[in-house]
């Protein structure tokens, strides 16, 4: 396993206090985001949130990224766990493919069609570095926010205990709710 590992820091934002710990895995960097009492808690909740830039940073109403890691992050800071920042963007095409893949998607095509068009799968996320996150932190029970059956999956293929899921749900609008139809139908999301 080829991880790097960095010190814990404090991180105060709007949505509460937290601890951050960064991780090099496979050329990338990503996040745990960890409430004050993360340690203490025997089953805490936890998000996965996969990198989305034009949501998450721009507030892009495309996707409901934004607004799922607001949730998070305040329900989080409330009820304590962590949110894993999975800097996969764009299901792992990478910025500059997703931006490709919206520009098929202002001529019709879907979220899968689009990757599809560009010689990707409709996911190419791999969550690995999760599970070595998971074991770095000692998590071995969660309450997971999804309503993505692969994350599911996943998590289980550790061995690590779902006590609760706990949906993501957002209210669509007229930018996305296409996008949103589609990954119910489509990619079988808890929707
Ligand atoms: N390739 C591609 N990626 C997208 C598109 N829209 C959002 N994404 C990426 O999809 C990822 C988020 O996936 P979602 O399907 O919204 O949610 P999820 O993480 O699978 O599942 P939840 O845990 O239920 O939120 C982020 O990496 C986004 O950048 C798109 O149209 N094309
Ligand atoms: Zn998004």
């Amino acid at each position: 396993m080829n991880i790097e590992k960095s010190n814990i820091a404090k991180l105060p934002t709007k949505h509460g206090q937290f601890f951050i710990k960064a991780y090099k895995y496979n050329d990338q960097e990503h996040l745990a985001i960890m409430s004050e009492n993360f340690e203490k808690i025997e089953a805490p909740y936890v998000r996965i949130h996969s990198e989305c830039l034009t949501g998450d940073a721009l507030g892009s109403l495309k996707c409901d990224c934004q607004a799922q890691l607001n949730l998070a992050l305040d329900f989080i800071a409330q009820n304590g766990g962590m949110v894993v920042y999975h800097k996969q963007e764009g299901r792992n095409i990478g910025l500059f493919n997703k931006v490709n893949a919206y520009a098929l998607q202002d001529k019709g095509r879907n979220t899968i069609e689009a990757n599809v068009e560009l010689g990707f799968a409709q996911d190419e996320r791999d969550y690995s570095v999760v599970g070595c996150i998971f074991e770095d932190l000692g998590v071995k029970k969660i309450k997971l926010i999804t309503n993505n059956p692969e994350k599911i999956k996943y998590v289980e293929s550790l061995g690590v205990n779902i006590v609760e899921r706990m949906p993501a749900i957002i209210e669509a609008n007229i930018h996305n709710k296409d996008y949103l139809a589609t990954k119910k139908d489509q990619m079988g999301h808890l929707l």
